[in-house]
């Protein structure tokens, strides 16, 4: 068994103790019938004493009766211990996600990380509830069983050391083949998973309609499926074979002992109910060892499931808070120093554990730098625009101010304190954000608005809906505040999702904003509308307003023009109109096509 499946069942040592003991005490009792049985043919059937047939027949009901009892309590413990294992691994990895940067996730297919939190943890759940129960019952049986055996008859031990040998180097036979068929079932499931979960989200179903032919769609996810079906049954074939293989040398060896059990019998050496008993322990025999050998599949799938589990807990989060993080002060604005930052977005493969990013990741060549040298000051309570053509860099620039990445070279700095300096649950209680895209939870808009201000009450959320422009809506539709948004928000339109998302940023209370084309989905009056509600709460706060639209940052105390991850102008509306450049030929191209 692996060290690290040791070491997290340590966890579990008062309780797996009296698992063991109660699995002992069941297995034990389960041949004091047959020894009861053993008495009361030699004792009674064949000395002819009715009293004593029946005593044993009472003695052989009673055993069996507490033999019951015992196989439900353990059967109970086994699996109550074994879900709590799962729910222990299952908060473990969730945890751990949590921690995960942005980078993990871009990189890791959902599915697959799925398919972790379920089926692998559940393959785990089994090991624990199932099979360990079934291993220690079984050497249990095995062990009693033998020596009850033994002690009987010792020329049987010949039987015995034949058997066990050859089932033992079967089952090795067999596990070995089985862990790598094992393994890629489950990454071939966890494929699976992930490509259904991507293809049948909203977008994915939007974009295969009109973009994918059906048919094509389908063979893709035939040709999964159908490797799936192989897998299983090779799985399957392995283990019927083993059964198969089992049976025949138990069989074997069970005619062997009727065989001398009987000639014994014959020559008077063994007593009639010494023969039945030896060989109702035989059959006994049979049971442990063909659970055996199918334990030890079982036990590899389940070990395999475990380590694909802690491949994830032991990878370590990129970005994590430094042993000596500060807090930021909770209010004022905040003086926001970007210093000669360059940056490169790191290939999958560094990113995430191999096989949650997929094959196809480990082709993927560096795509080169997005940031060089960058360097910007932003002022307390200052408001910077930053425009520039489409891949210059800009959202990047904002993750890297929530530390979504870390800078490759150079600094940020917030009020004098490198980011990485800066404790991270701080560092984004105090910057607010709305994304180029912005998200919301399946739920309704009243639960997606709360997940960013618990305390608000009702007036607080309709305050904020009416500024950011979307109360109207809300207040048309006939759930109002509880209508649903669907997966993602598809159930909304996009400019409504943008400012139910700005309507979420004003319930907050950020030092910093960032707002990285957080209108561009509203007409011309609506982002108007809401532009005057955001001014009063931009106020104090220090700001960063992406936006291709010129019209957005006009009123920006700074511009700042980006190109190739570098700045290339900045100054005022004004100033920069009037230089003739990169943002004058832009302003241009707008006031034509306006
Ligand atoms: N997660 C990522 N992994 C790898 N490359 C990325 C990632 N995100 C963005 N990029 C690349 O980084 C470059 C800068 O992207 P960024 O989103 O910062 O540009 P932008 O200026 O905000 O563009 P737009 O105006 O289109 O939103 C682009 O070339 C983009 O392809």
């Amino acid at each position: 068994m692996s060290r690290d499946l040791l070491r997290f069942l340590g966890g579990f040592t008062g309780r797996l103790g009296v698992l063991a003991l109660l699995i002992v005490a069941q297995s034990s009792l389960s041949v004091l019938p047959i020894l009861v049985g053993q008495r009361l043919i030699d004792e009674g059937v064949m000395a002819g004493d009715p009293g004593r047939v029946w005593g044993f027949g009472l003695a052989f009901a009673g055993a069996a009766a507490l033999h019951a009892v015992l196989v439900f309590a353990e059967r109970g413990f086994a699996v109550r211990l074994g879900e709590d294992m799962v729910l222990r691994l299952r908060l473990d990895l969730y945890t751990h996600l949590q921690r995960q940067s942005l980078g993990f996730f871009t990189a890791a297919r959902a599915g697959a990380i799925v398919s972790r939190l379920h089926g692998d943890v559940t393959g785990v759940q089994r090991v624990v509830s199932s099979t360990i129960p079934a291993v220690v019952g079984a050497v249990v049986s095995l062990i009693v069983a033998g020596v009850a055996l033994l002690a009987m008859e010792p020329r049987l031990a010949l039987a015995l050391g034949v058997v066990m040998p050859v089932v033992y180097g079967a089952t090795t036979w067999v596990s070995r083949r089985l862990k790598s068929v094992s393994r890629r079932y489950l990454s071939a499931n966890a494929d699976l998973d992930s490509k259904v979960a991507e293809r049948f989200s909203v977008v994915g179903a939007e974009t295969a309609s009109l973009y994918v032919h059906p048919d094509r769609d389908r063979d893709v996810f035939r040709h999964n499926v159908v490797t799936i079906r192989n897998l299983v049954v090779r799985q399957a074939l392995l283990g019927a074979g083993l059964s198969a293989f089992l049976t025949l040398a138990i069989g074997m060896a069970g005619a062997g002992a009727y065989v001398f059990s009987g000639l014994w019998v014959i020559s008077g050496t063994v007593s009639f109910g010494m023969m039945v008993a030896m060989v109702a322990l035989l059959a006994r025999l049979y049971n442990p060892i063909v659970t055996l050998a199918g334990v030890k599949v079982d036990l590899v799938t389940g070990l395999v499931s475990f380590g694909r589990v802690r491949e994830i807990l032991d990878f370590a989060p990129r970005i994590c808070d430094a042993p000596d993080a500060l807090e930021l002060p909770r209010t004022g604005g905040a003086c926001v120093e970007f210093s000669k930052v360059s940056f490169e977005y790191p290939a999958s493969m560094d990113l995430v554990v191999p096989s949650l990013a997929g094959e196809l990741a480990a082709m993927e060549a560096p795509r080169g730098p997005v940031l060089g040298d960058f360097s910007l000051t932003i002022e307390p309570g200052m408001t910077v625009g930053l425009v520039g053509p489409s891949g210059s860099g800009k959202s990047t620039l904002a993750r890297l101010l929530v530390r979504s990445w870390d800078v490759g070279s150079g600094r940020i700095l917030i009020d004098g304190v490198d980011l990485r300096k800066i404790r991270l649950a701080s560092l984004r209680n105090s910057v607010g954000v709305v994304t180029q895209t912005p998200f919301l939870f399946n739920g309704t808009i009243r639960a997606n608005l709360l997940m960013a201000a618990p305390e608000a009450d009702q007036e607080h959320l309709i305050e904020a809906c009416r500024a950011a422009q979307i109360w109207g809506m809300i207040e048309a539709a006939p759930d109002g505040l509880d209508t649903m948004v669907g997966d993602g928000g598809m159930q909304v339109s996009g400019g409504e999702r943008q400012r139910l998302a700005i309507a979420r940023l004003l319930l907050t209370d950020p030092r910093i904003v960032i707002l990285d084309e957080a209108t561009s989905h509203l007409d011309n009056a609506t982002e108007q509308a809401v532009q005057r509600a955001l001014t009063p709460f931009m106020k104090g706060r220090t700001c960063l307003v992406i936006a291709h639209r010129l019209a957005t940052v006009r009123d920006a105390q700074l511009i700042v023009v980006m190109h190739e991850g570098r700045v290339v102008e900045q100054g005022s509306h004004a100033h920069l109109d009037g230089m003739g450049g990169f943002y004058a030929r832009l302003s241009r191209t707008h006031k034509e096509t306006a």
